[in-house]
């Protein structure tokens, strides 16, 4: 829609063909016509989402309206950064969360001020406008913690394998805001102690007046193809057997694409090109990264990696059988019985990246057998 009118505009300074006027309004009427019902797709959905927006803006500015919304809010615990999470009756696993009223119940009865709650940082809210707050409780006994909630403090990467991935993004935000205001108790310029807003959406030091946000780094992540395989790697910390796709910090004055280029040159010594973007994700590891997700290829002739192992391990072209059967086969519990090669788990978006190579390999495939 937008192209449309851009380019009527930028047509108005001259005169036009009536041919090309023509094809004009008629892409014009249609693109009015999806734009509508795109419009009204959206309009539907919205209403809900645009005040859920602005609630939690207000929250995130207004210190008493946050202070009143953790009174009746859902509370996600966290002991030492592993979010807590507790089985359903059909043993299912979640992120356990509890009303304010009941947690400061659980508070006392492990020996801890009721008033500690407010310590909860805004995460988020819930479909029905319900605010979520996150609060580490590393202080208090594990054990007794546990046996009050009932549930079980578990590392967020096991966990990423045990709850589903929109549990996951939120165990993932709850974390990330936590391990950001731990680490960020004191101003760079100054050294003096600084100080957080109700929500925790910033930190200020009272002595320079210089505003903190929460901050992510830009990482790039890059599935490899030579048109037939795909290229996977592993670092030596990586749990055994487990692949991913390539990727790395960029750069101070980098572009997503240089980022790209650079990385798969470093570490496996290839040149890649049609670079296609596939989609972004909040990775709480190791401080905070923002991953921007790219398909690429390389020649078909020019495949010969060339690892930089102070970097990785190992980095292995992978067929579309080993890939599907990775896919279809994740492990349960892969640091105790890890099998000889996995991919990451559903909600990383390596995991994204793999399944759209494997579908788009499949679809090819079986275009290639109708000829
Ligand atoms: N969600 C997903 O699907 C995936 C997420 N990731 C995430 O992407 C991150 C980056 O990927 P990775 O391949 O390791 O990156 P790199 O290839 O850039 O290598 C990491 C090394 O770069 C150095 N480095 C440079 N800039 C930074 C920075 N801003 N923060 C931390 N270290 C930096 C560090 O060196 P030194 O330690 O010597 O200081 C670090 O060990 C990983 O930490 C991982 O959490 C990776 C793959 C999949
Ligand atoms: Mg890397």
């Amino acid at each position: 829609m937008l192209f449309v009118t851009q380019s009527f505009e930028s047509n108005c300074g001259r005169l036009l063909h009536p041919r090309q006027f023509i094809v004009g309004i008629l892409a014009m009427l249609q693109s009015f016509k999806l734009f509508n019902n795109c419009n009204l797709v959206f309009s539907r959905s919205c209403s809900g989402y645009v005040s859920r927006t602005r609630y939690l803006m207000r929250l995130k500015e207004d210190d008493e309206a946050c202070r009143e919304a953790l009174k009746f809010a859902n509370v996600l615990l966290y002991h030492k950064l592993a979010p807590l999470l507790q089985k359903t009756r059909s043993g299912v696993c979640k992120v356990a969360s509890f009303k304010t009223a009941d947690l400061k119940q659980i508070l006392e009865k492990v020996g801890k001020d009721k008033h500690f709650i407010n310590e909860s940082f805004l995460l988020g809210c819930t479909d029905k406008s319900e605010p979520q707050f996150s609060l580490e409780v590393g202080e208090v006994e594990r054990s007794a913690l546990e046996q009050e909630c009932r549930g079980t403090f578990v590392d967020l990467r096991k966990a990423f394998f045990m709850i589903t991935p929109s549990e996951s993004a939120l165990a993932a935000k709850g974390q990330a805001l936590l391990r950001w205001h731990q680490t960020n108790g004191f101003c760079s310029a100054t050294g003096q102690p600084t100080t957080r807003n109700q929500s925790g959406s910033f930190r200020v030091c009272q002595s320079s007046g210089i505003t903190y946000y929460p901050k992510m780094s830009p990482v790039v992540i890059v599935l490899v193809s030579d048109g037939s395989r795909c290229l996977l790697a592993r670092q030596a910390m990586f749990p055994p057997g487990m692949y991913s796709a390539l990727s790395g910090f960029c750069d101070m004055g980098e572009s997503v694409e240089e980022a790209l280029h650079r990385e798969v040159a470093e570490e496996v010594g290839l040149e890649v090109e049609n670079l296609q973007y596939s989609g972004s994700q909040h990775w709480p590891f190791p401080q905070s990264s923002f991953m921007l997700a790219c398909h690429a290829t390389v020649n078909p002739n020019k495949t010969q990696v060339n690892i930089d192992k102070a970097e990785l391990e190992d980095a292995r072209w992978f067929t579309l059988e080993e890939i599907t059967t990775a896919l279809q086969n994740p492990p349960r519990n892969p640091r105790e019985q890890p099998p000889v090669f996995w991919v990451p788990p559903s909600y990383a978006i390596a995991n994204q990246l793999i399944r759209e190579w494997a579908n788009q390999q499949q679809l090819l495939r079986s275009t290639h057998r109708l000829k």
